[in-house]
């Protein structure tokens, strides 16, 4: 499995202490799943939750879904045991909670030992200030939004079009796309019966550019695969918009013109990657 290609419209998080779920999931459609050791598991079920999950990556039957683990952040007692069970265990992400600097990641990158990639939680008004430097850290491939989290740090209210996070929400893309190939993904939509909202809401993730949702939910998944995958009508514009510009060069132009707007080489980068995002969802599928 080709991390770099592959889609993360939707990302599951699971708590390692629930075998149900966790047997659920090798039949759920999501592009990925993070395994929680950290929230969603009670600290006194941390121990056994860590070997529970052991467990079930080396039972394996998750396919072609990125399994990613979510350890305790460093600062508590369980967070380096947890990264080198679960690393060991067949993990192919480390989900790194609590961050705040690029020293925080160094500091797993050193315990662990290992070149496996690292996504870091961004979920601190620290982390949101150093995204740049985190997202250029080596093994770092992945921020992942905590706007429960952020939320709280913030002391800001919940508001439905989500304003008083847009800054951070930005910082995070910007950091990611700056960084390049690294995925940038929304946070959780916490009512999760409530299908309309988590529409909107990842409709206005993947407005502000993030590759992904977050969920807590299974019914959650088909609603962000929908939302973050390019429509027919994405993909048939893009089509268009690079047979025109090549047909164009063609006439020594450098600009075409669909549907009345201008098509640059820029615009043609766009529509590529637009397209390849189909064909990697549409690989997904197959498989
Ligand atoms: C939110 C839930 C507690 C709801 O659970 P429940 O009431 O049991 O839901 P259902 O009865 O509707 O479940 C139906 C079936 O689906 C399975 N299920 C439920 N959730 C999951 C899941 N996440 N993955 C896989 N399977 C799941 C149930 O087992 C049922 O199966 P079956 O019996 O076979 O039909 C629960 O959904 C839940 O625990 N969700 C995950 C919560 C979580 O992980 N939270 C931590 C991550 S979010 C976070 O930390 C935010 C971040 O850090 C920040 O700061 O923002
Ligand atoms: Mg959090």
């Amino acid at each position: 499995m080709d991390l770099t290609t592959h889609p993360y419209r939707s990302v599951l998080y699971i708590p390692g202490s629930k075998e149900r779920a966790l047997d659920k999931a090798r039949t759920l459609p999501t592009d990925a799943i993070i395994f929680d050791l950290e929230d969603a598991v009670a600290p006194d079920a941390k121990a056994e939750a860590r070997a529970t999950l052991a467990q079930a990556l080396s039972d394996g039957g998750y396919g072609n879904r990125v399994k990613v683990v979510r350890i305790n952040a460093l600062t508590t007692e369980w967070g380096f045991e947890d990264a080198r069970v679960l690393g060991d265990a067949g993990a192919d992400v480390i989900l790194q909670p609590k961050v705040n600097t690029y020293a925080d990641v160094d500091n797993l990158s050193d315990l662990i030992g290992t070149e496996i990639p690292i996504w870091t939680m961004m979920e601190t008004p620290a982390s949101v200030f150093n995204a740049r430097e985190i997202a250029a850290h080596r093994q770092v491939t992945g921020l992942v939004a905590g706007t429960n989290d952020l939320t709280k740090e913030l002391g800001c209210r919940f508001r439905a079009d989500r304003m008083p996070l847009l800054a951070s929400l930005q910082m995070i893309v910007m950091a990611a796309r700056a960084a390049r190939g690294v995925v940038a993904l929304d946070g959780v939509y916490n009512r999760f019966r409530d299908g309309d909202g988590l529409k909107l809401e990842c409709e206005h993730g993947r407005d502000l550019g993030f590759d992904g949702k977050t969920l807590i939910h299974p019914d959650q998944i088909d609603i962000a695969n929908t939302a973050f995958a390019p429509t027919q009508y994405e993909i048939d514009t893009a089509m268009r918009q690079i047979e025109a510009y090549e047909e164009s060069k063609k006439q020594g132009q450098g600009i075409a013109v669909v549907d009345g707007q201008i098509v640059e080489n820029l615009h043609v980068v766009a529509a590529q990657r637009t397209l390849a995002k189909a064909e990697a969802i549409a690989q997904m599928a197959a498989e």
